[in-house]
């Protein structure tokens, strides 16, 4: 199969993305090799989905359980709940350590081979390992690139690990600092919140755009923050960012104004988390060697096919994928991004689908969305002569939710007034992170809200306030 070459293919990475690839490969019959520098399983399985929905479990279960006044109107009463602060953690990390050797196991089931050290391409389908035991060269018919990303930490903020943090060091949970800052509301630092106020810490918020949470759509931002942030012991600062941050004990925060730069305020906290985003952990990685570029933020420019471009052209049997592409930074998207360059690398044309590619956030109640805010829907109409329309349904109008004293919540749906298009839908609710797969699956296959309304759901279901949404788009 390998035609003169050791493998036909080498995947650098072997985060979700690179695993992902690999099962892929070999059940298309290709040769395979990962090679990993680091943790088997990357960020997701040692440092990011994993060990923060532990920890989000369980801290959950310790809301759920203080929330008297909720648990009171089913009927129930239970006093004194506590927790175990390292139990948690240690929750946390068995699931890491159990998850790592799983992935690694069903690597060497298939067998796909594992090389560990650092990968770099060293020409047309050439690649070398840097080891301790020194360097050594593989030849590959095709490369797939996936070496993911690392936090991002702005200018001016320093990191001792301790005090001032990132989610590679939170999701240990070594500490509860009694008030915690958190700069950034995007995905990291919501959860984070979700995760540090049920257990007790009071936050302080810093977001250096106009508004907290700005990469969710309007609406559901603006319900995140009264269910998730205003009841909560969260401050927050808004168009504020954090110019300087030392650590210590205190750890002293300067606050400058974003638009303008000047002074706001000095914070004195007990820990800091840094959640300003993740950068591609892209250097070194050999792109020259066959006259390829990183983009100018670092990313690995590819197409909807994942091969990697050189001035707009398929650089020839190299391909990325995963967070290093910039595109989505989410584990299934990243082994999504795997199998779609697989089936090219096997001649089988396809293409990735962003717009039907999911999202969640596992704060309590969740966060999930697929396809375009309701912004980005207008301006895509708008630039193609066709009008937006939006239907909402909330979850106090659904008999599950209310059964279930879980009533906080919307789904909303965006679609194209002239055929009923989906386009996009968002939810915040009790289970909104399962409930968006069906959206999930109407975008991928382009329904309209005319078809969809027509799909007949169990009662009584949370399910149902989709049903709903899609038949209030067609009476609307
Ligand atoms: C706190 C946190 C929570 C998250 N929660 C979620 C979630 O709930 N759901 C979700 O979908 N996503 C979540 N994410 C994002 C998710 O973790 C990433 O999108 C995903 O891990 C990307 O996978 P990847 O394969 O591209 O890269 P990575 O997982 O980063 O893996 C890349 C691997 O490549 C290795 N590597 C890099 N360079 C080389 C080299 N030159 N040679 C050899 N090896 C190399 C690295 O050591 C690493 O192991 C979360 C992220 C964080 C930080
Ligand atoms: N549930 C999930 O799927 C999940 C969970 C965690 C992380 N992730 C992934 O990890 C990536 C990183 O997460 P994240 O939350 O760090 O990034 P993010 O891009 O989601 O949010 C970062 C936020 O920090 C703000 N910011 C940046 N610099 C700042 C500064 N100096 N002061 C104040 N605010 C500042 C930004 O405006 C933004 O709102 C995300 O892109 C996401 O894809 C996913």
């Amino acid at each position: 199969m390998s035609q003169g070459f050791d493998y036909d293919l080498v995947i650098i990475g072997a985060g979700v993305g690179g695993h992902g690839a690999a099962l892929h490969a070999v059940s298309c019959g290709l040769k395979t090799a990962i090679i990993e520098a680091a943790d088997m399983g990357g960020t997701c399985v040692n440092r990011g989905c994993i060990p923060s929905k532990a920890l989000l479990a369980a801290s959950g279960r310790v809301r759920e359980l203080r929330d008297a006044h909720h648990l009171k109107a089913l009927g129930i009463q239970v006093e004194n709940v506590g927790f175990d602060r390292q139990a948690i953690a240690n929750h946390a990390l068995n699931l890491v350590s159990k998850l790592q050797g799983d992935l690694t196991n069903s690597l060497k089931r298939v067998g796909v081979d594992t090389i560990r050290g650092r990968g770099k391409v060293a020409g047309q389908q050439k690649v070398t390992v840097t080891s301790d035991s020194g360097d050594k060269t593989i030849t590959a018919k095709d490369i797939i690139l996936a070496p993911g990303s690392i936090p991002f930490v702005p200018p001016g903020i320093e990191i001792d690990g301790k005090t001032v943090f990132t989610s590679d060091q939170a999701v240990k949970l070594e500490s509860l600092p009694q008030w915690v800052a958190i700069i950034g509301s995007g995905y990291i630092g919501l959860e984070f919140s979700d995760v540090y106020s049920a257990l007790g810490c009071e936050i302080t918020m810093i977001e250096a755009l106009d508004q907290l949470m700005p990469g969710f759509d309007r609406d559901i931002a603006k319900i995140a923050e009264r269910v998730l942030i205003t009841p909560r012991d969260i401050e927050t600062y808004v168009g504020i960012y954090a110019k300087k941050v030392i650590p210590g004990s205190p750890v002293v925060i300067e606050l400058a104004n974003f638009k303008t730069k000047e002074y706001v305020d000095t914070l004195e906290v007990d820990g800091c988390l840094v959640a300003t985003g993740r950068i591609p952990a892209t250097k070194d990685l050999g792109l020259e060697s066959v006259g390829a570029e990183l983009d100018r933020r670092g990313y690995i420019p590819v197409n909807d096919s994942m091969a990697v471009l050189s001035g707009g052209e398929p650089v020839p049997h190299l391909w990325a994928i995963g967070d290093a592409t910039g595109k989505m930074m989410l584990a299934h998207a990243a082994s999504a991004q795997g199998i779609v360059a697989v089936e090219n690398i096997c001649d089988r044309q396809r293409q990735i689908d962003y717009r039907s590619i999911p999202a969640a956030a596992f704060t309590h109640p969740e966060i999930s969305y697929v396809g375009m805010t309701e912004t980005a829907a207008k301006e895509l109409g708008e630039a193609e002569g066709f009008t937006i329309k939006t239907a909402k349904t909330y979850f106090k109008g659904n008999s599950k939710a209310l059964a279930d004293g879980d009533a906080d919540g919307i789904a909303k749906v965006v679609y194209r007034q002239d055929t009923g298009e989906v386009l996009g839908v968002h939810i915040i609710g009790s289970h909104a992170s399962d409930l968006i797969h069906e959206a999930s699956a109407a975008i991928a296959n382009r329904q309209s809200v005319h078809s969809l309304a027509f799909l007949v759901h169990a009662h009584p279901t949370l399910s149902e306030v989709l049903d709903e949404a899609y038949k209030r788009a067609v009476h609307a």
